[in-house]
C-alpha cells in the first residue's frame, strides 16, 4: 500500500534529508556503464568526466562474482578521486547499479557506498525490481544510511524493468517513493523472465516480422509463391510504451536500456531513436562507441528545434490555429514544440557544441 498523501514527503528516518518534491530534469542521454574493478575501464573514467551525461559504475551483471568486492571498492575510489564527477558539481552525473536485492552483495553495496560516497552519487539503479515492496525496502534503508552519514541531499532511485512482474507492477513501482527518478528497460533479463525465444541483449530479431499479403493475379487468385516484402517489427514497443506512460504520469524519466551488438552502430541508433521518439530521455551505453550515438539521437535536431521555435512564435499565447508550410498547427502541436525547445535549452546549458548549433538557428 502507498503511504497517505500527508506522509509521502516525510523523511523515512530521523535526520535523513527531506525527499525531493520534483525530480530534476538533468540531461541523461547516455548512461555509460563501466566496471569500476576493471583497471582499463576505470583508468578511462577521469577523462570521460565532462564528455558524457552519466557515468555509471556497474556492480551487477557483467561483473564476475569473485570481483564484486573489488568493483565496489573501485567505485568508492573513483568517487573520492574525481571531484567533478556527480553531485551538482559538474555536467556528468555519477550513478551506480547495485546488485539485485536477493543477491549476497546488495546490502554491502548500499552500506558501503552511502557512507563513503553518498555525497557524490546522484542515482542508485536497482535491478530486477518486482514491485513497490522492493522500492520501499531501498527507500527506508537509504534514509537510515543517509541520516547516519549526515547527508544533506537525498539519493534518487532508478528501477530496471526486467521481470514480467515488474512490468505488471509498473505503476506502483513509479509511485512507490519520492526518490523514484526513472525506469530503464532491461531487455535481456526481461526476455529471459518472459521466456521469450531470443538470445540477444536488446535490439530486434529477424524472425519477429509482418509479411505483405500474397499479391493476386488478374483473376484475383492469391499467388502464395510470389515474392513478398516483410517488415521486421520492434520487440520492445509494448514495454517501452508502457514505461513512457507510467513515467510521464509520475513525473519521472524513461530510458531504453542496453544494446548488446556493439558493432551494429546503425541498428543501435535506430533502436535508440525509436525510444527517443516514443518519449524516452536516454539509453545505456555499454562501450565508448555508443556514447556518441546516444548523445546525438537524444538531442533534438536543428531542423526540429527551428521548426518548434517557429510554431511557438507563430502561436502567440498558444491557443488557436495557424498554417505553417501547409500544415495546421494548434494548441496541441505547440505543446509538442515546447517539449522540444525545453529539451534543447536543457541540453544547450551543458553542451557548448549544441548551444552553438541551436543559437545559430536564429542568427
Ligand atoms: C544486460 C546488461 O546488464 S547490460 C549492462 C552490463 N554490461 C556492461 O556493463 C558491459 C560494459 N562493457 C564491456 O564490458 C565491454 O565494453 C565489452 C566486454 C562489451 C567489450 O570490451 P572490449 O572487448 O575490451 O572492447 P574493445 O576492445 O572495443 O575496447 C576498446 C577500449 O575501450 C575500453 N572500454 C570498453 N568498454 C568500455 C566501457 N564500458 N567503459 C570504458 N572503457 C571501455 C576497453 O577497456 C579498451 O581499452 P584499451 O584501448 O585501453 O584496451
Ligand atoms: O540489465 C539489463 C538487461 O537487459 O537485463
Ligand atoms: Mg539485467
Amino acid at each position: 500500500m502507498t503511504r497517505p498523501a500527508k506522509d509521502f514527503f516525510a523523511p523515512l528516518a530521523v535526520g535523513a534529508p527531506a525527499p525531493l518534491r520534483e525530480i530534476p530534469a538533468r540531461p541523461s542521454r547516455a548512461i555509460h556503464f563501466f566496471d569500476p574493478g576493471n583497471e582499463k575501464m576505470a583508468a578511462k573514467v577521469p577523462d570521460m568526466v565532462g564528455t558524457v551525461d552519466v557515468l555509471l559504475g556497474n556492480l551487477e551483471d557483467a561483473v564476475k562474482a569473485e570481483n564484486k568486492e573489488k568493483s565496489r571498492q573501485g567505485l568508492v575510489d573513483i568517487g573520492k578521486a574525481n571531484a567533478h564527477l556527480g553531485s551538482t558539481a559538474g555536467p556528468t552525473q555519477f550513478w551506480t547499479r547495485i546488485n539485485s536485492l536477493d543477491s549476497p552483495w546488495a546490502l554491502d553495496d548500499l552500506t558501503t557506498l552511502v557512507p563513503e560516497i553518498g555525497d557524490r552519487l546522484d542515482v542508485i539503479m536497482v535491478p530486477k525490481v518486482q514491485g513497490a515492496e522492493d522500492i520501499h525496502y531501498v527507500d527506508r534503508l537509504l534514509a537510515q544510511l543517509e541520516a547516519k552519514a549526515g547527508l544533506t541531499r537525498p539519493l534518487q532511485v532508478h528501477a530496471i524493468l526486467e521481470t514480467a512482474r515488474g512490468v505488471a507492477n509498473i505503476e506502483e513501482i513509479c509511485a512507490a517513493s519520492p526518490r523514484m527518478q526513472g525506469l530503464s528497460l532491461g531487455p535481456a533479463d526481461l526476455a529471459a523472465d518472459r521466456r521469450m525465444k531470443t538470445t540477444r541483449v536488446g535490439g530486434g530479431h529477424p524472425g519477429y516480422l509482418v509479411r505483405q499479403d500474397p499479391p493476386r493475379d488478374d483473376l484475383g487468385v492469391q499467388q502464395y509463391d510470389a515474392p513478398r516484402t516483410s517488415y521486421q517489427q520492434d520487440l520492445w514497443h509494448y514495454t517501452i510504451a508502457r514505461m513512457v506512460d507510467a513515467c510521464a504520469m509520475h513525473g519521472i524519466f524513461p530510458y531504453y536500456g542496453p544494446f548488446g551488438d556493439i558493432k551494429d552502430t546503425v541498428a543501435c541508433e535506430d533502436q535508440f531513436r525509436n525510444a527517443f521518439l516514443l518519449g524516452c530521455v536516454g539509453a545505456w551505453s555499454l562501450h565508448p562507441v555508443q556514447i556518441k550515438i546516444a548523445h546525438q539521437v537524444f538531442s533534438p535536431s536543428v531542423e526540429d528545434v527551428a521548426h518548434a521555435r517557429r510554431v511557438i512564435a507563430a502561436m502567440g499565447d498558444g491557443t488557436g490555429a495557424v498554417m505553417i508550410d501547409g500544415k495546421m498547427e494548434d494548441d496541441a502541436s505547440v505543446k509538442q514544440c515546447q517539449v522540444m525547445v525545453r529539451l534543447a535549452d536543457e541540453l544547450a546549458a551543458i553542451d557548448p557544441d549544441l548551444k552553438a548549433l541551436y543559437d545559430g538557428i536564429d542568427a
